[in-house]
Parts: C-alpha cells; structure tokens; sequence
C-alpha cells in the first residue's frame, strides 16, 4: 500500500478520561487512489488529516508513506511537514492576493529554473483549466476558479500525497458536486493519491475511491461507496448513509440456508444472512433501505401512508405497518397517493443487515423498534 495507516491515535490532552480526538484509526490507499473522510462535526477527520501532514503528533499508531515511516513506530519517528512530500489543500484557497494566479501557481518553485518554472506553472493551469487566467489578480476568479488554483499550486510541486481540507465547503452547492467530479477528473489525470476530508455525503461519492466514516474519534468503516450503502459495517454507518429504518427480525432456519423473519416477509441473502445462532435468541435489527421496499397493489402487506415528500421523479413515503412499525419506500411520483391511505408493499431486499436487537426510548408517536441508529 502507497499509505498506510495502522491504528493512528490522536490526542489533545492527557486529562483523566479525556477521549482521544482519533482511536486506533487504520487505512490505506493503493498509488492513484482516493480517499475521502466524512462524519459528523468534532469526529476527527481534520485531526487525521493533521496527523497524516505531520501538524499533529500521534499518540500511537504509525504512518507510512512509500514504504518510508513518517509517524509512529518503535523509534517514535516524526518527520517534519516539510519533509514528507505532502501537498494540501484548504478550505480558504489561501491565494496571495498580491500575486498573480500564474505566480501563485509557480510559488512553491523558485527552487527550479526559470523556464522550468513557467512550464510547470503552465501545465497546471492547463491541467485545472484556467490557462487563460494566468496574469489576473485572484480576486478576479470565482471561487470554484480559486479553489482550482489553489489546487494547481498544491500539484504544482508534485507532491506524492495530496490532502484536501473541505476543499469546496466554502461554495454554494450546485458548484461543490460539479467541481468534485472535476477535481477527481484532474486527480485521475495524473495518477495523484489523495486524502480528502468533507462532511457532505455526495461530495464523498462523487470524489472517492474508497470513503471512511469516523464518529466519535474512531473510523468505523474504510470501504467503497456501494459497501458503506449495502453492507454498512455498524449501525452508525447505516445511520449515516442514506435512509432507511430498522426492522425487528429473527433468524429462523430453511431448507436453503437461513433467512430473517420479519413484519414484511422472510427476506434471504445467501452470501452475507447471519447464521441461526449469531444473535441472542435469534433476535435481530434488520436493515431496510428506502429502496429495498416496493409499492405492490398485489402485496399482502398493507401500510398507511404518514408523510410524502416529493423528490422529483418519485415520492418518499413514510408508512406505518398494520404492527406498528414504520418504513419509508421510494414509488414514482405518478403513483400520487394521499396521507392516510393504506397501500400495498413488498420487501426486495438483496443484501440482508442485520445488528444486534436494540431496543431504542421511543420519542412520541414513533415505534420504539425503528430508529436507526
Ligand atoms: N487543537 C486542538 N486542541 C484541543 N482539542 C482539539 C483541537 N483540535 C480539535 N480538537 C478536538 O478534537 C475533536 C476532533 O476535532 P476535529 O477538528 O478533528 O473534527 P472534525 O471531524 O474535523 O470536525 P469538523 O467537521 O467540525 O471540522 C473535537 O472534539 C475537537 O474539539
């Protein structure tokens, strides 16, 4: 692996039960790949990043970058920022504005020669787009403009990482999902490694290879988007990803392997279906998705409709089971139905998730069994 993470540790403080800012947090990316950190405010993503830079000691754990130690380990190595080859990015782009883009770009290069420089300087503008901004002032960009330089000025100095700080979470939001998928496009372009830290779910999709999700200082999950979705690894994960509730479920025996007995039907997964035995008594929270539950005239499930929401080309239904359980089911928006009617549904589940029972202090007028996380 290009970086490896192995049961980083962050802390700000040594007080008497004082969690730790990062727990143990292990992952890795492969050359070229990208990774993104997302989870809640104060979960620890920046301070991992800070770690991986170097702006921050790490209490245990070590990081290696190429093979090379650069935090951690027996000898308690620590290399300083400058030395680790690492570019980043931030939040406020942090342009001189006194500068030209061209000679904000060049900035880190005055080490090299002079026609060097200015090639290099014009291959990143060119790689970013904005070629044709060189000799303006920054304030004369928008924002989305001054993000990419300041990204041109990161990869000028061919960094073997780059991290990126909530690089777009000063743009409004139509900008920050577009220019994800081009700051990715610019990334693949060159083969870059990159660590990125967000807290907006579609900015991680749209940017990563691999994403983790942190709460509470630990990484509870470094996987690709669609694992993070269909096989959430914790309840937060499931929580944090998506919509969806939680079923009582039990685990019951069949011919063909077991399957999980739950209000809307038996639901099988033979790859991942929680052998009889797993849970105490069999007893489980099932998993189920927005999109795991189709609307059925036909179905022998009846649920009253408690809230819709438009979203486009279909409704977000929010139903009550005849048991007293609430699911939430996506149906196209020409199947227009009014709150308070019952409609017909059925399970399609693929990937079957299930947790340990929990039993959640219901707040009023919702089933104490369905809260996610
Ligand atoms: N320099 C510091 N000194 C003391 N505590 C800190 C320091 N920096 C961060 N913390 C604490 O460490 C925890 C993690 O903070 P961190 O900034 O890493 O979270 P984050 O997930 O990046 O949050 P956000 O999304 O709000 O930026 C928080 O409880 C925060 O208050």
């Amino acid at each position: 692996m290009f970086l490896q993470l192995d049961r980083v540790t962050v802390s700000y403080g040594t007080a008497p039960g004082q969690r730790p800012a990062v727990d143990a947090a292990s992952l890795s990316l492969s050359p070229g790949q990208i990774g993104v950190l997302i989870g809640p405010s104060g979960c620890g993503k920046t301070s991992l990043l800070r770690a991986v830079a170097g702006l921050e000691p790490t209490a245990a754990g070590t990081i290696t970058l190429a093979g090379q130690p650069l935090s951690g380990g027996l000898q308690g190595v620590h290399v300083a920022p400058e030395d680790r080859g690492i570019g980043m990015v931030f939040q406020d782009y942090a342009l001189f504005p006194h500068l030209s883009v061209a000679d904000n770009v060049g900035f880190g290069l005055r080490h090299l020669p002079r026609t060097e420089r200015q090639r290099r300087v014009a291959d990143m503008l060119e790689l970013v787009g904005l070629a044709h901004t060189a000799k303006r002032a920054p304030h004369q960009l928008s924002g989305g403009q001054q993000q990419r330089i300041a990204l041109a000025r990161a990869l000028a100095r061919q960094p073997r990482l780059l991290l990126l700080d909530e690089p777009f979470s000063s743009l409004d939001v139509d900008l920050r999902e577009r220019l994800a998928h081009d700051v990715r496009a610019i990334l693949k372009q060159i083969n870059a490694t990159a660590l990125f830290v967000t807290h907006d779910q579609l900015e991680a999709f749209a940017i990563g290879d691999l994403i983790g999700v942190m709460s509470n200082g630990q990484l509870q999950q470094w996987d690709e988007a669609y694992a993070l979705y269909h096989r959430p690894a914790t309840r937060f994960v499931a929580g944090f990803i998506g919509h969806g509730v939680f079923l009582p479920g039990q685990v019951v025996a069949g011919n063909d392997g077991p399957s999980v007995r739950t209000p809307l039907g038996d639901l099988t997964d033979h790859d991942e279906c929680p052998l009889p035995g797993a849970f105490a008594d069999d007893r489980c929270d099932v998993l189920l998705r927005a999109d795991d539950i189709v609307h059925d005239d036909d179905a022998q499930v009846k649920a009253r409709i408690e809230r819709k929401a438009f979203r486009g080309s279909e409704f977000l239904y929010t139903l009550r089971l005849a048991t007293g359980e609430q699911v939430q089911v996506l149906v196209p928006s020409h199947h227009d139905h009014a709150i308070g009617e019952w409609i017909g549904i059925r399970p399609q589940v693929d990937h079957v998730v299930t947790f340990p029972r929990e039993v959640h202090e219901a707040t009023e007028g919702e089933h104490p069994l369905t809260k996610i996380a």
